[in-house]
């Protein structure tokens, strides 16, 4: 595994949500859930340096006010809720897409052809999953990636992302509803209870 890092989160306080830390280590997931509206898409938005927050956020040995916001926001890469599609057609956002990945979500080589606007939104949620892991990040942040998706496509997304995320040695941070999904993909699962975050056993 090359140049796995952890990310670690240090008293980070963002909104409500104050004094959060905890670390990831490479290649684990650690489930976030919590109420609508506690924080948790905010939480991700900080660690993704999209919106200023206090504490400190460290990639391996270097925190995140030692990147520039783009170089770091390419490293620990966040897949949101609603997915942006700057280009006309699919194979535009990738600059490289193993074909198997593509099959093992559900696509063809000739999906890259496909226009933007056909896509459902399941198919763009898939899509982004794939972009993000496209562009070798080093630290992955998954907002509800599997929401719009059906139980056997939930598990063959789940499945992908489990054995990639180990293999490549990424840190996920991975907010969840569903606590059957949380108990098959979490290797820990925090939950927001007020303005802290609980370990739930
Ligand atoms: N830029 C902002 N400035 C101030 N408040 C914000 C900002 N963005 C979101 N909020 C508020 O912060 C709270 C947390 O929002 P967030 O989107 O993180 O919730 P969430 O836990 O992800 O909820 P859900 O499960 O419904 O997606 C909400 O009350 C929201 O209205």
């Amino acid at each position: 595994m090359a140049d796995t890092v952890a990310l670690r989160l240090d008293k980070v306080s963002i909104g409500t949500l104050d004094g959060v830390s905890f670390t990831i280590a490479p290649g684990e997931i650690v489930c976030l859930s919590g109420p609508s509206g506690s924080g948790k898409s905010r939480l991700l938005r900080a660690i993704a340096d999209l919106e200023p927050h206090g504490g400190d956020i460290w990639l391996g040995e270097r925190a995140q006010s030692q990147f520039p916001g783009h170089e770091w926001r390419r490293q620990v890469m966040l897949v949101p809720a609603e997915s942006q599609w700057w280009a006309p057609s699919v194979g535009e956002h990738f600059q490289h897409s193993p074909v198997e990945d593509l099959s093992t979500l559900g696509f063809e080589t000739k999906t890259l052809d496909w226009q933007i606007g056909r896509l459902s939104s399941g198919e763009k949620q898939r899509l982004a999953l794939l972009r993000a892991l496209s562009r070798s990040p080093r630290a992955l942040l998954l907002d509800e990636p599997t929401a719009n998706l059906d139980d056997t496509t939930i598990h063959r997304c789940e499945s992908w992302l489990r054995e990639r995320t180990r293999q490549l040695g990424l840190p996920v941070l991975w907010v969840a509803h569903d606590s059957r999904q949380i108990e098959r993909v979490a290797n820990r699962h925090y939950r927001i209870e007020g303005s802290r975050l609980k370990e739930v056993s």
